[in-house]
């Protein structure tokens, strides 16, 4: 079998779909994204075309290692990503080649069913526990949501209180009934994590992700030391080679990769190996479409570190475009009590609208995350 064609389309509503076409019939699908530069990872995927074009698609691994140490520089959100989505199409195209779905091929299920968590409650966290009765009435007992507004680098008391008093709000509607992660998004400087992190340990968030951006990965062990709450990251950390080394730093409870931004299953799978070794959880990041989710799926199905799942249904940032939009067989990503079932069609087992994807691609949104100011006129980070 060879590859013969590679075509991208970029989709409301931030989202980019890649179709890798073989010279048998067998097309495979994948989703390599980086929110807001999804141009920019168009031209990376084509880029790297040159090397896959004539090539067997059989041989994912060969073709990562191409891909990832062929073109001198490696690694970052940009390269990652497009290689993440390559390698999705090539694990689809594997499990439609011999029939089966791609969990069977990393060695079949270790669990019966995937839970997933729901967002709540958007950028400026409002309506929270609204959402949560929403969410709660469908069957999710488990959410995630900002943990906060921007912060400045050294913040009042008044802004932790108004982030602590959210939560408290939340565990006083809902006790224990419900579990919640919060999302630092890398708003919180490393001062201002201290003093959130020791305000917000009574009330018990789930985890607490990106306490600081990746940048400042070198705080997770002193934060974790100390907090009793189970410390995540992993969304912008994209490939096992950053991963090493917040894994031997310490720290972190949870891995958080995201299977369209470090490097696919491929790369994805020796993540979750290596976490498993430091007795860390996996809950890989997904924000995205629903080849990103079947992919995260795929994986989450054969590790047995992976606790929960995030998918984007009702997410804040899908205005103009929902998770299933494109997916012809919905019934497969039916959710029962937040939980997910394995997939039985071959592949990564997600059957695509081509028309409808080509049609809503002529109109494609070049989304771009909003750019927030201080009172004081400088960035913030969003
Ligand atoms: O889902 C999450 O955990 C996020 O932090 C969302 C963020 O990744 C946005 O997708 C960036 O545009
Ligand atoms: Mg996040």
């Amino acid at each position: 079998m060879k590859i013969t064609k590679i075509s991208t389309w970029r989709v409301p509503p931030r989202w980019m779909f890649l179709k890798i076409e073989t010279d048998e019939g067998i097309v495979g699908w994948g989703e390599p994204v980086l929110e807001g530069k999804a141009r920019t990872v168009e031209a990376a995927v084509h880029e790297l075309s040159e090397y896959l074009i004539g090539q067997d698609p059989a041989r994912i691994n060969d073709l990562w290692q191409v891909m990832y140490r062929a073109g001198f520089y490696r690694g970052g959100g940009i390269l990652m990503s497009a290689i993440a989505g390559i390698d999705q199409a090539l694990w689809d195209i594997k499990g439609k080649a011999l029939g089966v779905p791609v969990y069977q091929l990393l060695g079949g299920l270790v669990r019966d069913k995937v839970k997933t968590y729901s967002w709540v409650g958007g950028d400026r966290p409002a309506d929270i526990i609204r959402d949560i009765k929403e969410r709660v009435a469908v069957g999710f007992d488990t959410f995630k949501m900002n943990g906060c507004e921007e912060l400045a680098v050294i913040d009042s008391s008044r802004a932790i209180d108004s982030a602590v008093h959210k939560v408290a709000e939340i565990r006083e509607a809902f006790g224990n009934t419900i579990e919640f992660g919060l999302d630092f998004h890398g708003r919180v400087t490393a001062p201002m994590a201290k003093v959130l992190i020791k305000e917000l340990e009574p009330y018990r968030p789930l985890f607490i992700e990106e306490p600081v951006l990746a940048e400042q990965a070198e705080y997770y062990p002193r934060l974790a030391a100390q907090t009793h709450i189970p410390i995540a990251a992993g969304e912008r950390m994209f490939s096992r080679f950053e991963f090493k080394n917040v894994l031997a730093a310490g720290g972190l409870a949870i891995l958080q990769p995201d299977l369209s931004h470090a490097g696919g299953i491929t790369e994805c799978m020796k993540i979750a190996a290596m976490a498993e070794s430091y007795d860390v959880a996996l809950a890989p990041h997904c924000p995205l479409g629903p080849i990103a989710l079947a992919s995260c799926l795929h994986v989450d199905f054969v590790s047995w570190n992976a606790f929960i799942q995030e998918q984007s249904m009702g997410i804040h940032y899908n205005k103009g475009g929902e998770v299933l939009d494109y997916v012809l067989n919905k019934e497969d990503f039916a959710l029962e009590s937040g939980h997910i079932k394995p997939f039985t069609k071959p592949g990564l087992g997600v059957e695509l609208d081509e028309a409808l994807i080509i049609e809503r691609s002529k109109n494609a949104p070049d989304w771009r995350n909003p750019l927030w100011r201080h009172a004081d006129g400088s960035v913030a980070e969003w």
